[in-house]
């Protein structure tokens, strides 16, 4: 029986944090894959490696002076490995690496030297053979994970007796050059190898008692989800809840592996419990309330659009060739809209608005930014009538102009608008007005 646990940043950012992973680990044998993210923030106004890393090569690439910020990570391992009195290797390995920085590196590899080397000091603190992500995760020319033949490598150097540390967040091409998952990635990591070595359970180990039913950092003291499905998961993840990645969300579903959100400086709280179903049988009315900030509405304006065919696909074709992701298309009779986030727009923002008008032939193609989108997720709200007639009152009270309202279907989530400066105030504003009667 095999127990995948991957520990975020928080959990390895100092030596007292890489004690209480320890005694995480002494304390049930079957926890033997363990997976590891690059040393994260001690306090809120610490910087996470990764940032570091990626600050470094903006720094080279841009001709500046990087040593100071290579002094910071360097500190950081430097004295994890003094304060747990380990064997001292890393200075070998930064100097190896800071040579590589000046000389000329490759982004993905001096980024995925954060996991790497954090990695290597918790291997050589548990006594865990240290096993190299570029070794066993094998990526496709496309950027997915070749799931054949990275379970082909896993299966040839892992035994399952090994007790292992894994660098999560990058793995290899077929030539061993390093590709890099996008931020958060650790998370995949862990769920595809909780995937392939068939465990019982990924737990995921962070600063928090499990998924909050909101960002603590918006909500005081929200309350604790205890137990909810891979879909909500998804959603939550998805539209903000940055606890978990979404994407690591479907390994384990594929095998029915729960997943358990835990707290590494709480380690008795039974967190969030992720499975197919939910065995509650009390349900509130809403899991959980998220969001994101910084999203862009394209309106196209073309008269008598309704009598037409294919404008709005010639605009998400439009899209497609800049590979912006279209969020949300509310239409109307002689317009539409496309919620796209603001930072995949801009680079391309003067070619995405000609391409726009000329393809569609539209009268008038208008952009406003800032802002925010606010998901309420929960598969509960099926069939439940009055939740969005309280909900719209509630921010109307609070003078929250709403700009747009977006439901599927299967009514697991209801998605809506507002100002980027609303942000706040509409998570808080919804929270209370449903936590007063439980129905959160
Ligand atoms: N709904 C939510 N529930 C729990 N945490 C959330 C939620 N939304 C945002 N967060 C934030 O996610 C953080 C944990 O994610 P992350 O910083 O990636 O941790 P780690 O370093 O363990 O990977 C929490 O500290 C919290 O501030
Ligand atoms: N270190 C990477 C990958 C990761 O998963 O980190 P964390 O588990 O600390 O969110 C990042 O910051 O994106």
């Amino acid at each position: 029986m095999i127990k995948v646990t991957k520990f975020g940043g928080s959990s390895v950012a100092n030596a007292t944090q890489f004690k209480k992973v320890k005694n995480i680990i002494d304390s049930d044998p079957t926890r033997t894959v363990v997976v590891t993210s690059a040393s994260g923030k001690e306090q809120s106004d610490d910087h996470k490696m990764t940032d570091l890393l990626y600050l470094c090569y903006e720094h080279k690439r841009y001709g500046m002076p990087f040593d100071d910020l290579f002094q910071m990570i360097r500190d950081k391992l430097t004295r994890i490995e003094d304060e747990l009195d380990l064997e001292s290797t890393i200075s070998e390995d930064l100097d190896f690496l800071y040579q590589k920085l000046s000389d000329s590196i490759d982004i993905d590899y001096l980024v995925s030297r954060g996991e790497y080397l954090t990695a290597k000091l918790l291997s050589n603190y548990l006594g865990f053979k240290f096993v190299d992500a570029k070794d066993i995760i094998i990526f496709k020319p496309n950027g997915q994970i070749d799931e054949k033949r990275s379970c082909k490598a896993i299966q040839n150097l892992i035994k399952e007796s090994d007790k292992i540390v894994v660098p999560g967040f990058y793995g290899a091409y077929p030539d061993k050059s390093i590709h890099l998952m996008s931020r958060g990635g650790s998370d995949i990591t862990g769920s595809f190898l909780a995937n392939v070595m068939d465990a019982v359970c990924y737990e995921n180990w962070t600063d928090v008692s499990g998924i909050l039913k909101a960002d603590p950092r918006i909500v005081n003291n929200p309350k604790q989800i205890e137990t909810i499905t891979y879909e909500e998961l998804r959603e939550l993840a998805y539209m903000g809840a940055n606890v978990i990645h979404e994407e690591a969300v479907n390994p384990v579903r594929q095998k029915g592996i729960p997943i358990h959100i835990l707290n590494t400086n709480d380690p008795q709280n039974r967190g969030t419990v992720i499975t197919a179903e939910d065995e509650q049988e009390k349900r509130q009315a809403i899991t959980g309330i998220t969001g994101k900030k910084d999203f862009s509405i394209i309106t196209v304006v073309k008269s008598h659009m309704s009598n037409d065919f294919g404008t709005i696909r010639k605009a998400l074709e439009c899209m497609e060739k800049y590979r912006i992701i279209v969020e949300h298309i509310p239409t109307g009779v002689d317009s539409f809209s496309l919620v796209v986030e603001t930072a995949k727009l801009k680079p391309f923002y003067y070619e995405v608005i000609s391409d726009l008008k000329a393809s569609t032939q539209a009268d008038k193609v208008s952009v406003i930014h800032d802002f925010a989108l606010i998901a309420i997720v929960s598969r509960f709200m099926k069939n439940k009538t009055g939740m969005s007639g309280r909900l719209f009152s509630a921010l109307g009270e609070q003078q929250i102009n709403i700009s747009l309202i977006s439901q599927t279907s299967d009514e697991l989530t209801i998605i809506i608008g507002v100002k980027n400066e609303d942000y706040n105030t509409t998570i808080q504003t919804i929270y209370y007005e449903f936590e007063g009667d439980d129905s959160l």
